[in-house]
């Protein structure tokens, strides 16, 4: 197949956070694009599939051209199921978005597009999205799921800020950002938000939107009591390469399993080019970027987003390993 492949957004977010209002309005406005939107509310469960009947995929076009589906079957198939009634011409849309349960990490969700060759060439993970209650996250957070969430995001959407007062939002702000150093956070107004914070944002690309890592904002120095944080690496020592594989097989080799996100812009020795690497758990990809500039400090950056990374104990290996 020749055509470009389908950009897919996941969209996640705790109980009650606001994903259906997001959607709602995603299905109803007037923005000209096809978009098929699958509510994941499938269930594995043999009563829940008879009580649903035999279509496994129930689709509706909607009078702004989008499509939305709801499934009863793993995720897998129903991305079967859209690419065969796109090619028959039955359906029509350009891109996907799909909202997950309140309750789970996005994680099996972005693995399935890397499930099997045919999914992976079809469809191109755009970026996964988290929303955040202003108003209930402090109760949320204290769930190890709702911090995978905002560990996974490229972006973090903030909902019910007209609820709160702006120090609390602005506390929350730090917080979800020491959580997460990587994703801009950006306010939703009861689903209404600028559709280019939502689509095209290329968390996945490894070329793309260098502009996260290397604006890191000085943060506060506090003590994160969260399970998930972000750990940055950085250097102006120049790198080798092959000190930095023995780095990255040795942490996924411990740690592959708490590490949601991890991406890097890197100075490697020898190599006017910059490396860019990035990953999910243990599946993770290394490119080579745009030159450095003449009179441009190279400096390399690491940023590793977890669960209860032993940050002492990483950053000795990293200091051993590829500076030693
Ligand atoms: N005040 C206010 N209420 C909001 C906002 N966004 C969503 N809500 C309300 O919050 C409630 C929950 O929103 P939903 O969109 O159903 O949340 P959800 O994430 O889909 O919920 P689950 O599917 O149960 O996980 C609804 O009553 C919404 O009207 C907002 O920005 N401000």
């Amino acid at each position: 197949m020749s055509q470009p492949p389908i950009p897919v957004t996941v969209l996640s977010g705790f109980l009650g956070a606001g994903k259906t209002t997001l959607l709602r309005y995603l299905l109803e406005a007037d923005h000209g694009l096809k978009i098929a939107v699958i509510e994941n509310e499938y269930s594995e469960t043999p009563i829940d599939s008879q009580l649903l009947g035999s279509e496994p995929v129930q689709v509706v076009t909607l009078a702004n051209g989008c499509v939305c589906c709801s499934i009863h079957v793993e995720l897998e198939k129903a991305l079967f199921l859209l690419l065969d009634k796109l090619d028959s011409g039955e359906l029509a849309f350009d891109r996907l978005l799909i909202e997950c349960t309140g309750l789970a990490d996005p994680s099996p969700v972005t693995h399935t597009f890397f499930a099997t060759e045919e999914l992976a060439e079809r469809y191109v993970l755009d970026g996964v999205l988290t929303l955040v209650d202003a108003v209930n996250a402090e109760r949320h957070l204290q769930e190890a799921i709702a911090q995978a969430q905002v560990g996974f995001a490229d972006r973090i959407l903030l909902s019910k800020t007209d609820l709160v007062d702006s120090p609390a939002v602005e506390a929350l702000t730090q917080r979800l950002q020491r959580i997460n150093r990587r994703a801009p956070i950006r306010v939703v107004k009861h689903g209404r938000i600028d559709l280019a914070e939502l689509l095209d944002i290329r968390g996945f690309n490894l070329n793309a939107d260098l502009g996260p890592v290397l604006s890191l904002r000085p943060m506060t120095p506090a003590k994160s009591l969260d399970r998930i944080n972000t750990l940055v690496l950085n250097t102006e020592l120049p790198i080798d390469l092959d000190k930095l594989s023995a780095f990255m097989e040795r942490l996924l080799d411990s740690h592959g399993n708490a590490l949601l996100r991890y991406k890097g812009v890197l100075n490697i020795a020898g190599n006017d080019q910059r490396l860019v690497f990035q990953g999910v758990l243990r599946l993770y990809a290394f490119d080579w970027d745009s030159e450095w500039s003449l009179d441009e400090q190279r400096n390399s950056v690491l940023v590793l987003i977890g669960d209860q990374l032993p940050e002492e104990d990483i950053r000795a290996e990293f200091a051993e390993t590829v500076l030693g």
